[in-house]
C-alpha cells in the first residue's frame, strides 16, 4: 500500500501549555489533528469552568488563521472542586472531561488529589452525567518502584474507585504496561485507555543505554520491551478500548537537558508519520483509523470527523529537529527510524 486515507485524527491527551510556549507549539497539533483533549496542568492549574473558558480562548487565539482545530477542555480535579461548577461548565459545553492527578505524580501535579473521599461528590456527579474522568494512573508512594507505579495504581486506587462509583466513565491515560492493557481491555464500555506515540516506539533501554537521553524521559516512564509489545498489540488491534492520546508535552530544552530534567516527550510534529510507520511494521495499517480517528470519539460520544487526511508513502519525510518558540527551543521526539509516510491535508 502506498497511500491511505483516514478520517481526520484527534488527540485525546495533549499539553498545549500557555503564553509563548502555546503560541509556538499550537500550530504543530493544529496542522494534522481535528480535536484534542487539553490537559489542565498549567501553573496554576485550570480548576474552574471560568478558567477553562478563558484558557480555551487563549488557545483559539494561538491557532493559525483559518484553523478548524477544536480544543476540548478539561478541569483539574482538586479536593476543593465544586460539583456545581463542574455541572455548569459541562452543561454549557465548556468542558469535556475532568483530569485526576494523584498529588505529586507528574509535572505540575501538586494540587492533585490525596484523599479520594474528598472528591466523592464530584465523582458521583460525573457518573450521573456521564462526564469522563481522565486519570494519570501512578501511585506516588516512595516505597513503590517507579516502574511498578502504574500496575500498583490499578489495584490500589483505580479499581476501588471504579467499584465505589458505578457508572463512572474513566480513561486510563497514557498506559505503559501489560497490566494497563489487560485492565482496560476487560473494563467494558465505561473504560477506555489512551496510548502515546512514543510508548509504541521506546522501551526503558532507549532512555538509559549508552548515556541518559532526557528527551526520552516522560511519565509514566517507558517500561520493559514486553510492555511496549503489549501496547503495540493493543493499539494495532482495533479494539475500541484503545485510542490515541499523544501526551505531547513540550518543555524547553534547558528544562529537559538538566541535572533534574522535566518529564515529557514532544511528538505533535511527527506523530502521524510515526504511527503510520508503526502500524505498517505490524501489518495493521487498516487499523490505524480505528486507533487515531474512530475509537476516541466513540468513547467520548462525539461524532467522527467529517474531514479526512491522506498519508502517502515515499522517500523518508523530513521534519524539524526542534521547534523554536518564544519560550525556547523544543526538541521533537526522535523515533530512531526513518519515516516514510507523509501527511497530506
Ligand atoms: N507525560 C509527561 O511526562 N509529562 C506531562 C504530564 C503528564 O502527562 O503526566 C507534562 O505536563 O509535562
Ligand atoms: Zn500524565
Ligand atoms: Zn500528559
Amino acid at each position: 500500500m502506498t497511500q491511505i486515507t483516514l478520517r481526520r485524527p484527534d488527540d485525546w491527551h495533549l499539553h498545549l501549555r500557555d503564553g509563548e510556549m502555546l503560541a509556538g507549539i499550537a500550530p504543530e497539533s493544529a496542522r494534522h489533528f481535528g480535536r484534542a483533549i487539553i490537559m489542565p496542568n498549567l501553573v496554576p492549574p485550570v480548576v474552574t469552568g471560568d478558567q477553562a473558558a478563558a484558557y480555551r480562548d487563549r488557545i483559539l487565539g494561538a491557532l493559525p488563521e483559518g484553523s478548524g482545530f477544536a480544543p476540548l477542555m478539561t478541569l483539574y480535579l482538586t479536593e476543593t472542586t465544586d460539583p456545581s461548577d463542574v455541572a455548569a461548565a459541562f452543561d454549557a459545553g465548556i468542558i469535556t472531561a475532568l483530569k485526576l492527578y494523584p498529588a505529586g505524580a507528574t509535572t505540575n501535579s501538586a494540587s492533585g488529589v490525596r484523599d479520594f473521599d474528598k472528591v466523592r461528590p464530584v465523582l458521583e456527579l460525573m457518573a450521573e452525567k456521564g462526564i469522563p474522568l481522565c486519570v494519570h494512573g501512578e501511585v506516588v508512594d516512595s516505597d513503590i518502584d517507579i516502574f511498578d507505579r502504574e500496575a500498583v495504581f490499578i489495584d490500589r486506587v483505580l479499581d476501588p474507585i471504579r467499584r465505589a462509583t458505578p457508572g463512572l466513565r474513566v480513561v486510563m491515560e497514557h498506559i505503559t504496561t501489560k497490566q494497563g492493557v489487560d485492565y482496560a481491555r476487560a473494563g467494558g464500555d465505561d473504560l477506555g485507555a489512551t496510548i502515546t506515540t512514543h510508548h509504541l516506539v521506546i522501551n526503558r533501554n532507549h532512555i538509559l543505554v549508552g548515556g541518559i537521553k532526557p528527551h526520552y524521559y516522560c511519565l509514566p516512564v517507558a517500561k520493559r520491551e514486553e510492555h511496549r509489545l503489549a501496547l503495540r498489540e493493543a493499539a494495532t488491534s482495533g479494539d475500541a478500548s484503545f485510542f490515541l492520546g499523544t501526551d505531547s508535552a513540550p518543555h524547553a530544552d534547558p528544562a529537559k537537558e538538566s541535572a533534574c530534567g522535566c518529564a515529557g516527550c514532544f511528538t505533535a510534529t511527527n506523530t502521524l508519520s510515526i504511527l503510520a510507520e508503526v502500524f505498517e511494521q505490524d501489518g495493521a495499517l487498516d487499523k490505524l483509523e480505528a486507533f487515531a480517528s474512530r475509537n476516541g470519539p466513540a468513547f467520548y460520544r462525539l461524532p467522527v470527523s467529517e474531514e479526512t487526511v491522506t498519508l502517502v508513502k515515499g522517500d523518508p519525510v523530513t521534519y524539524p529537529a526542534k521547534i523554536e518558540t518564544g519560550a525556547g527551543p523544543v526538541t521533537v521526539f526522535d523515533p530512531g527510524m526513518p519515516l516514510h509516510w507523509r501527511v497530506e491535508g
